[in-house]
């Protein structure tokens, strides 16, 4: 069966890359490639900046861009997710959403759509990651007494989010085992006279620069030892074909949010 594709925000770092492993995938076919308006890519083929003819040309236009395809590949900013999404629920096309940085608002809109139409939504669709979070609420549990909880990320610098989601995710993950609630106990960064640390928090550091593809650590210090849990990306093939992944559990579901442990059968 051959899943019909259409990619938001098709010249982005991750865009392209979409493009490139969807034209790649024996499963899989092009159906759409969306850009903003102001992009200089729309009207060109989806595929001219691998040099080869994909038939599909760049669209600006959401509904000409996801006319033809049954899932959408989403990977741009909150405000262009969720009109695309708004969009996906009227015609019935499913979505797997790799955007970050949605406010709790969007998050609930992005349920709400879901109840009529399915979606993955994961922060990090890598395999390694999602193995990672597993690792963490065993770590938390274990760590729970005596351990403060650090969490440190580093991406390239035109990153536009802070905290990334993953790291955010691993927040969640870590304040969920613990008994705690993120949004009371996260300190992000630290200036000034602070005082000493409140061992209830959880602290997100955030390090941006250069071509840094994805690197987080959880660090759990102790008195006399430290543990530190820590996945790196090298590439971002890793999230291309977990993306993939996502559209092929998809299409068993009729409607539902969904996140990267269902798609791995780690729920
Ligand atoms: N879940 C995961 O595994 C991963 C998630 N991400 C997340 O994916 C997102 C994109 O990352 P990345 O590809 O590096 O970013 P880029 O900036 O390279 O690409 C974003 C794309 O989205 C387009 N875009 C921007 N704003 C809008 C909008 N309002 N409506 C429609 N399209 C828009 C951009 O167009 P233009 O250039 O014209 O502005 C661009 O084509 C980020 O939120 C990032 O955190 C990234 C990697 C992995
Ligand atoms: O913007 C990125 O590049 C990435 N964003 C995601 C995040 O915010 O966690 C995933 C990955 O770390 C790369």
């Amino acid at each position: 069966m051959n899943h019909r594709i259409a990619i938001a925000g098709c010249s982005g770092r991750m865009g392209r890359l979409l493009i490139e492993t969807v034209l790649g995938a024996e499963d899989c076919e092009l159906a759409g490639a969306l850009d903003q308006p102001t992009s200089p890519a729309v009207g060109q083929d989806a595929g001219a900046f691998l040099g080869r003819n994909s038939g599909v040309a760049i669209a600006s236009d959401l509904r000409t861009g996801l006319r033809d395809a049954n899932y959408l590949i989403d990977f741009t900013r909150p405000e262009g997710t969720l009109a695309h999404l708004r969009l996906c629920r009227e015609l019935g096309v499913k979505a797997v959403v790799g955007t970050t940085g949605f406010s709790d608002a969007q998050k609930a809109e992005i349920a709400e759509i879901a109840r009529d139409v399915a979606i993955v939504m994961a922060p990090n669709m890598s395999v390694g990651v999602n193995v990672v979070l597993k690792l963490l609420d065993v770590a938390a549990r274990a760590l729970s007494q005596g351990y403060d909880i650090e969490i440190i990320e580093a991406h390239h610098r035109h990153k536009v989010d802070a905290p990334s989601g993953t790291a955010l995710k691993m927040g969640e993950v870590v304040a969920e085992a613990l008994g705690r609630d993120l949004k009371q106990c996260a300190v992000y960064g630290r200036e000034g006279v602070t005082g000493e640390r409140d061992p209830s928090t959880i602290g997100f550091a955030t390090v941006r620069g250069g071509d840094i593809i994805g690197d987080h650590t959880v660090l759990f210090a102790g008195i006399g030892e430290r543990i530190e849990v820590t996945h790196k990306s090298s590439s971002r093939a890793t999230y291309a074909q977990g993306s993939l992944r996502a559209v092929r559990f998809l299409a068993g579901q009729a409607k539902g949010l969904f996140g990267m442990e269902h798609v791995l059968g780690m729920a």
